[in-house]
């Protein structure tokens, strides 16, 4: 059996070189997490918290920091990285003299934070988003989603698979002997799904318009067919679900996050623009996530997203509530 192709071949082929390596750096930094996560329970260093809290007021878990650190060392190696942003450090880390760097990489390491103890899919969800050189790099972060150049998630399940989209499409490559080998190029969303994903503990803390939506998922009156409930509680492994499933993951605003929960640089903005990529949709419920113009890094978003038909019937649904 021929070699499948390496995730660098696939990125340099398509792209250049440097995006090359940049995507190979996070892939390395993704593979040292999975062994890492792949003997979590043999080492007193990798579950539970860490004893501190992020900018968000969120409890870091030992892993956060793990992952954390280990990104950020693999892309501060790179000249063509002017700065990075991550979930865990309140300030943009911005590397001083670096003219020519090109990319701002912005992410969340270790997303799904509540499933590490118990053994449940996590994951790691990367931004980049592109600067001139010579630009105003704190500046550039806050650009809306369209300005990314590429965006990439890993989800550690039971195998270990890295999506990403330079926007010529969305590829996944799975981890296998420590290199990510192509295994579905690609990749299209379904025009629908037979899921809705949602965490539905949070329904009487939400919009009237979300319980109201939920409900006709569930009776068939929104799609013409009955839907069914799933949830993880990691937005990756919610998100590769409805990659490949088709249907709608939502997260709304709720008392306890009237803005929405999932913040929108390194989780909404890099998985719609791979949404998109693949024929799906994303929407705050009136604005496509990949218009906003961010306001600082670590703001947050509601978020539908999934196939087209049925983000954009909650979407309907959402924009005629004011006149209810
Ligand atoms: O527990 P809730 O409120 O359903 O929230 C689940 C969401 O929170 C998150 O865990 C937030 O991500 P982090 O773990 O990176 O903070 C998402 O992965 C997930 O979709
Ligand atoms: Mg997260
Ligand atoms: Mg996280």
């Amino acid at each position: 059996m021929p070699m499948a192709m390496t995730l660098f071949q696939h990125v340099r082929q398509r792209h250049n070189a440097d995006l090359g390596a940049l995507i190979t750096a996070i892939a390395d930094g993704a593979a040292a997490i999975e062994a890492k996560i792949r003997t979590a329970g043999l080492a007193d260093d990798i579950l539970g918290a860490a004893g501190s809290e992020n900018i968000q007021g969120e409890e870091q878990q030992k892993l956060d920091v793990f992952a954390n650190l280990t990104l950020i060392d693999v892309m501060k190696a790179l000249p063509s990285v002017a700065a990075v942003v991550s979930e865990e450090d309140d300030e943009p880390l911005i590397f001083p003299d670096r003219p020519n760097a090109k990319f701002i990489a912005i992410f969340d390491p270790l997303d799904g934070s509540s499933n590490i103890d118990v053994n449940v899919n996590v994951g790691t969800i990367v931004s980049i988003q592109a600067v001139e050189p010579g630009s105003d790099v704190r500046a550039a972060i806050l650009q809306p989603g369209t300005a990314q150049v590429a965006a990439l998630y890993v989800n550690y399940g039971p195998s270990t698979i890295l999506v990403y989209t330079a926007g010529k499409g969305v590829h996944a490559f799975t981890l296998s002997d420590g290199e990510f080998l192509l295994s579905t190029g690609d990749m299209l969303m379904p025009e629908h799904g037979t899921y809705y994903s949602m965490n539905e503990g949070n329904i009487g803390e939400s919009l009237p318009v979300y319980a109201k939506a939920i409900g006709r998922f569930r009776d068939g009156t929104l799609m013409g067919r009955k839907y069914s409930s799933r949830y993880v509680g990691s937005f990756i492994a919610d998100f590769h679900r409805t990659l490949l499933k088709g249907g709608v993951f939502l997260y709304p605003p709720t008392k306890k996050a009237p803005n929405g929960k999932l913040r929108l640089l390194y989780e909404a903005n890099p998985l719609s623009f791979i949404a998109e990529q693949a024929g799906g949709a994303a929407s705050n419920g009136r604005y496509r996530i990949l218009e906003i113009t961010p306001t600082e890094p670590h703001m947050r978003t509601p978020l539908i997203i999934g196939s087209q038909s049925e983000v954009s019937a909650i979407g309907g649904m959402i924009t005629i509530t004011p006149r209810e």
